[in-house]
């Protein structure tokens, strides 16, 4: 088999889309537009790829969009200080305070100091705990893994009873929030991570895997069963010597020709979670905006 490539990019596009078409109705309904708020702390150029991309969106978007940069010595009183003025600031909607922090800054302290109602990264502990509890209806939910479960919907559609999805990886801010989605639309889940024994006979078990490690093409094509849906949510930037010297390139936690030749689907790397992730956060800021105004919460990628 070959697998089809799960086009992340026309997956983003399309949630953009709807992104603008409610941006518009909000803003002729309250005489304003959303407004997202992106704090990035020190100047890890990854980073810096990132919040530029998400302002870019923004601005494209139709947000007000503002983005705050600090120096790497900022103290966290001053990070929380910051933190408190986007809380009161009433057109802004969201806030992003990019991750990871600079070592001193405890970044537990940081996300539980932004107003839940704003927290469209969905990693304060009242979202975590609504999407735990499944309450969908109020939680917001991780970028990424929102972004994951539209991509594989497009290829199982919107059950996944009778399914075993394996997750690799059990970090907040990605394995553990979509185990909690996958579980929420009946897949039977597993969460592996690195004291799991013998990962690849897991993994050939899983009918749907998720691979968040962020560690370059650990997985590899005999550990996918075949038929199988990957997403690959790695970003590992490794050096590519057959570019030029000091080159460098994308790959995922998947190695990924051998995985397509196995899989029924599979997401590239670059191009298939990653512009979902910036795609959900531009849609997480729209929801927070309705939210807030008491208006009906907006779905995305429906
Ligand atoms: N596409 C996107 O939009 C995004 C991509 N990412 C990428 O996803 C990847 C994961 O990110 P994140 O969750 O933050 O990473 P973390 O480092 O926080 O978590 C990694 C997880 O992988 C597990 N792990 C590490 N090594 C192994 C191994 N050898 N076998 C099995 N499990 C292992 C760890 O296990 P343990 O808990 O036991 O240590 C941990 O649970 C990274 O490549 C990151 O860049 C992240 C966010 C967004
Ligand atoms: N508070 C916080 N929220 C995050 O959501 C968050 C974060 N901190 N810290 C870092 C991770 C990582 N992350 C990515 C976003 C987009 C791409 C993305 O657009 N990737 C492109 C390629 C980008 C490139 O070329 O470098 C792609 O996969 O096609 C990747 C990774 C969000 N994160
Ligand atoms: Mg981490």
């Amino acid at each position: 088999m070959t697998a089809r490539i799960i086009d992340g990019k026309a997956a983003a596009a399309a949630v953009l889309a709807e992104v603008k078409a409610r941006v518009d109705a909000f803003r002729a309904t309250k005489g304003r537009p959303p407004g997202l708020a992106v704090v990035l702390v020190g100047e890890d150029p990854a980073s810096q790829v990132y919040v530029r991309n998400k302002g870019r969106e923004a601005e494209a978007a139709g947000f007000r969009s503002e983005q705050h940069t600090l120096p790497v010595t900022t103290s966290q009183a001053d990070l929380l200080a910051l933190v408190a003025r986007v809380n009161a600031d009433p057109g802004i909607d969201g806030i992003l305070v990019q991750l990871p922090l600079p070592k001193d800054i405890d970044a537990e302290t940081v996300l539980t100091a932004i107003d839940p109602a704003k927290d469209v990264d969905g990693f304060h502990p009242v979202n975590v705990g609504l999407l735990g509890s499944g309450a969908t209806d109020r939680a917001l939910v991780p970028c990424t893994p929102a972004g994951s479960m539209i991509l594989i919907e497009s290829v199982l559609g919107p059950s996944l009873a009778g399914k075993h999805a394996v997750v690799v990886g059990r970090s907040n801010i990605v394995g553990k929030p979509i185990a909690q989605l996958l579980l929420q639309r009946d897949a039977t889940v597993t969460i592996a991570h690195s004291r799991t024994a013998d990962l690849a006979a897991l993994c050939r078990q899983a009918d749907v895997l998720v691979a968040a490690v962020g560690r370059p093409e650990m997985v590899r094509g005999d550990w996918v069963k075949p038929g199988a849906v990957v997403i690959d949510v790695g970003i590992n930037r490794i050096p590519a010597p057959e570019k030029g010297e000091g080159k460098t390139r994308l790959v995922g936690d998947v190695a990924y020709a051998e995985a397509a030749a196995v899989a029924s689907a599979i997401t590239p790397v670059p191009g298939g979670v990653g512009p979902m992730t910036i795609a959900l956060l531009m849609a997480n800021t729209v929801t927070a905006a309705h939210l807030r105004e008491g208006l009906a919460r907006p779905r995305f990628g429906a």
